[in-house]
């Protein structure tokens, strides 16, 4: 199985509402999509997000990036050669951890297609079906409990609450989610690196103290801000999950080495793909550190890679891996099967897509 054609597109859906973080809004998702077609007539498909403002992605990069760097060196490889085109994906150009996300997942789907296994099942096929949160965008206190309520009748067992724009609000959001859901729902809040250490200090132990019962706070501080990280997560009890400040490999084993963080979030996008977000789940596992795997503003193309990864380790034991539900439309037949909450996996070769409709290819 030989690559024959490296494709570029675009794929457009609306959101059902804006996706609002302490870092941007988002009202209609725009991402790359990667088609790569081998000599045997096998397809491969994979998604870069456009997540400027935590990756330095952005359309025109990531499209530059494949259509310049790295899609040329694939054509002709082999799929059985398949370290060896992740090497050569790799070291074609440091960071662009988006566009190499995507040609990684595609490629990840042809060797699934070259060995007839579900990916999940060739990296490790420790569970076939994950439940994932569902997040409360940021906005006013009353409009968050709306959401929350709603979420909470469709069956999430977990929110994942947008903070980290004012850290008095903040507080009241979360007073005002706990006291409308009850206790019966976990409440994870993600800051977005919206607060500097001392206020997410504060913040974190006035939630700790009104008994609000957080299972997490993910980023409360800059990404660069490994000494900040390390400062709330010395100084609070609730588990402190990294997010932006966690990349590659090396990230995480640096976080780790400092207790910096007591878990991992790992994003394809952030990795650059499966292949770097396996090492991460091995360094993580040595030091029995749990890990998230998490998502961007991503389609159910990059969704089903995710939960392929996320079903085959052990060691991820949370998953927000929601972004499908939040779009208006799935234009994507076959992956992952959603069905609100529950996300179960094809069983089909590779990640099991039948057609992907929405696309308008370069
Ligand atoms: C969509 C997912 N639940 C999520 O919240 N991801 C964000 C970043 C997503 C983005 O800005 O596209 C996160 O975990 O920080
Ligand atoms: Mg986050």
């Amino acid at each position: 199985m030989k690559i024959a054609q490296v494709q570029v597109g675009k794929i457009k859906i609306p959101l059902k509402k804006p996706f609002k973080t302490a870092l941007r809004e988002v009202r209609v998702l725009e991402n790359v999509v990667v088609k790569i077609t081998t000599d045997t007539g096998h397809i491969g498909y994979g998604e870069a997000a456009i997540t400027q403002v935590i990756t330095g992605d952005f359309m025109g990069s990531i499209k530059g990036a494949i259509i310049d760097e790295i899609g040329p060196k694939l054509i002709g490889r082999s799929i059985e050669d398949f370290e060896s085109i992740i090497d050569l994906l790799h070291n074609s150009l440091v960071n662009n951890t988006s566009p190499k996300a995507a040609i990684d997942m595609a490629l990840y789907d042809l060797f699934g297609q070259q060995y007839n296994a579900p990916v999940y099942k060739l990296l490790g096929g420790y569970r076939n079906e994950i439940i994932t949160d569902i997040t409360i965008s940021v906005n006013e206190p009353e409009e968050m409990v709306e959401d929350s309520i709603k979420a909470v009748e469709k069956g999430y067992k977990t929110l994942k609450i947008k903070v980290g724009k004012d850290w008095k609000k903040d507080l009241k959001r979360i007073k005002a989610i706990r006291e409308a859901i009850g206790y019966n729902v976990k409440i994870r809040a993600d800051a977005n690196q919206g607060w500097n250490p001392k206020e997410a200090v504060m913040v974190i132990r006035k939630m700790e103290d009104a008994g609000l019962d957080l299972e997490l706070v993910e980023q409360p501080v800059k990404a660069y801000d490994i000494e900040g990280l390390k400062y709330v997560t010395d100084n609070v009890i609730t588990p402190i999950l990294a997010d932006e400040s966690c990349f590659s490999p090396l990230d995480a084993l640096k976080i780790i080495q400092n207790r910096a963080a007591d878990m991992i979030n790992i994003k394809l996008m952030k990795t650059g793909g499966i292949y770097n977000a396996l090492k991460i789940c091995s360094i993580a596992e040595s030091f029995g550190v749990e890990c998230m795997v998490g998502c961007m503003m991503e389609s159910k193309i990059g969704l089903t890679a995710a939960s392929h990864l996320a079903a085959a380790k052990k060691i991820i034991s949370r998953y927000d891996l929601d972004s499908p539900n939040l779009l208006a439309e799935d234009p994507i037949i076959g992956g992952a099967q959603y069905n609100e909450y529950q996300i179960r996996l094809s069983e089909k070769p590779g990640f099991g897509f039948e057609s992907i409709g929405n696309i308008i290819y370069d």
